[in-house]
């Protein structure tokens, strides 16, 4: 409880006006940065790496992007001040200068590039979810293992140090009591969802690929345990091809004790009526038999984030934040670009997210969809 404190409205306001109006260190002379290449000129690719390339320009550099069609990728790296471009992503990838890469690509095509990187040589961080299947991603990390490749998913609300003393702080059984349920969200309007990577079944889309697969993942990084099995609640199917849902709501159960349950809420397309009632931003509540912990904005939380705790046997809600000091204006994406950098240069995996909770995680959402009788994306 230490590491959590209240935050003033001043602070606050201080804080995102430098996260909306950054301004970013420049290089020192004698750095040497990592030249990272992106594989597709994806929406998420400024958030998620070029921007905070930037704040760490001794580290990396974004040095080169290559898309499907070469005139784009030159637009898309004129945009966002990218040094080079490659012709296709093979091209980029056999580059020698490209020392790792970042995969953006539909999910569906995660597993087959992540692979060619292996086989390339390059340290690659792949978007969420890492493959499509558990299946793939066991396939893929054992491939890394083998090759003694680093090869690891972008889950990036892991990085961010709120998460790790949260789990400290609920993991205190006689403070928080036993742990005994999970409520998670992660839910959005997609305006042209009808056209997005995320409503293709061949790309391996729906909502608990796109969205769920954060609910999922802090349930379990929270839980510490994986569901045993899972059962649906709601399932809105899109109309042009019912094996991709828009909003999904599944309760999973536990081993270690019957009464232990998750509920998780995903949506590409959520119902305005869902929306009025569970809320805008994501979230993900603990239950305790003495205490309930809502920890609301566990991605993005440099904008904002609350962590509420609740006493059970008072009644009383303690409101707290946990911006890290020093580096409040720094977000999810920062600091894992920050951890890639050191797994890559000092060969520390440790701190990238574990690559059996990638796998495990795949097998949560696998779980999902077959308790949903659709079927699991190839
Ligand atoms: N970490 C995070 O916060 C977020 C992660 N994501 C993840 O990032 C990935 C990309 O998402 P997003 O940037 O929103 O998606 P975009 O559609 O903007 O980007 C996907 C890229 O994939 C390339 N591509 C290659 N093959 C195809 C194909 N057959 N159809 C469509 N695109 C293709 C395109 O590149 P090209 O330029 O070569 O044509 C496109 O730029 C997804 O895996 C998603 O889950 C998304 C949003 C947030
Ligand atoms: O990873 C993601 O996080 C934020 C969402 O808006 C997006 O669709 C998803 O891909």
């Amino acid at each position: 409880m230490e590491s959590f404190k209240s935050t003033s409205i001043v602070e606050s306001l201080s804080r995102l006006y430098n996260v909306l109006f950054p301004t970013y260190p420049t290089a020192s002379a004698s750095a040497t940065p990592l030249n990272l290449g992106i594989l597709g000129a994806a929406a998420i690719a400024p958030t998620a790496v070029i921007n905070p390339a930037k704040r760490i320009p001794d580290k990396f550099r974004v040095y080169s992007v290559a898309a499907r069609d070469p005139a784009r990728a030159k637009e898309y790296a004129k945009k966002h001040g990218i040094i080079r471009t490659h012709e296709s992503y093979e091209e980029l990838i056999n580059d020698p200068d490209i020392h790792a890469v970042y995969i953006p690509l539909p999910n569906g095509l995660h597993y087959e590039w992540a692979m060619k990187c292996i086989d390339a040589g390059k340290p690659v961080l792949v978007e969420k979810p890492v493959a499509s299947n558990a299946d793939q991603a066991a396939k893929l990390f054992d491939y890394a293992r083998s090759k003694n490749a680093l090869v690891t998913e972008a889950f990036h609300w892991y990085f961010y140090p709120a998460a790790a003393k949260i789990k400290e702080f609920i993991n205190d059984t006689e403070n928080f009591g036993e742990i005994i349920g999970f409520d998670g969200s992660l839910t959005m309007r997609l305006k042209g969802i009808e056209s997005d990577i995320r409503a293709s079944y061949s790309l391996a889309g729906g909502s608990l690929m796109d969205m769920g697969c954060y609910p999922i993942s802090w349930m379990r990084y929270f839980f510490d345990e994986e569901p045993i099995s899972a059962k649906p609640l709601r399932f809105i199917p899109f109309e042009k091809d019912s094996k991709i849902e828009f909003f999904t709501e599944i309760e999973y159960a536990f081993a270690s004790n019957p009464k232990k349950k998750a509920v998780i809420k995903c949506g590409l397309q959520t119902p305005w009526k869902e929306w009025c009632k569970i809320g805008l931003l994501p979230f993900a509540v603990i239950r305790g038999t003495k205490k309930q912990l809502t920890y609301t904005m566990p991605m993005f939380g440099n904008y904002f984030h609350n962590i509420a705790v609740k006493d059970l046997s008072t009644g009383k809600t303690q409101n707290f934040q946990m911006y890290p000091p020093g580096r409040e204006v720094w977000g999810t994406y920062e600091f894992q670009l920050e951890s890639f950098h050191t797994a890559i240069t000092q060969g520390k995996v440790e701190k990238m997210y574990p690559t059996e909770d990638s796998v495990n995680n795949m097998r949560a959402v696998d779980m999902a969809y077959a308790a949903l009788d659709l079927p699991r994306r190839e």
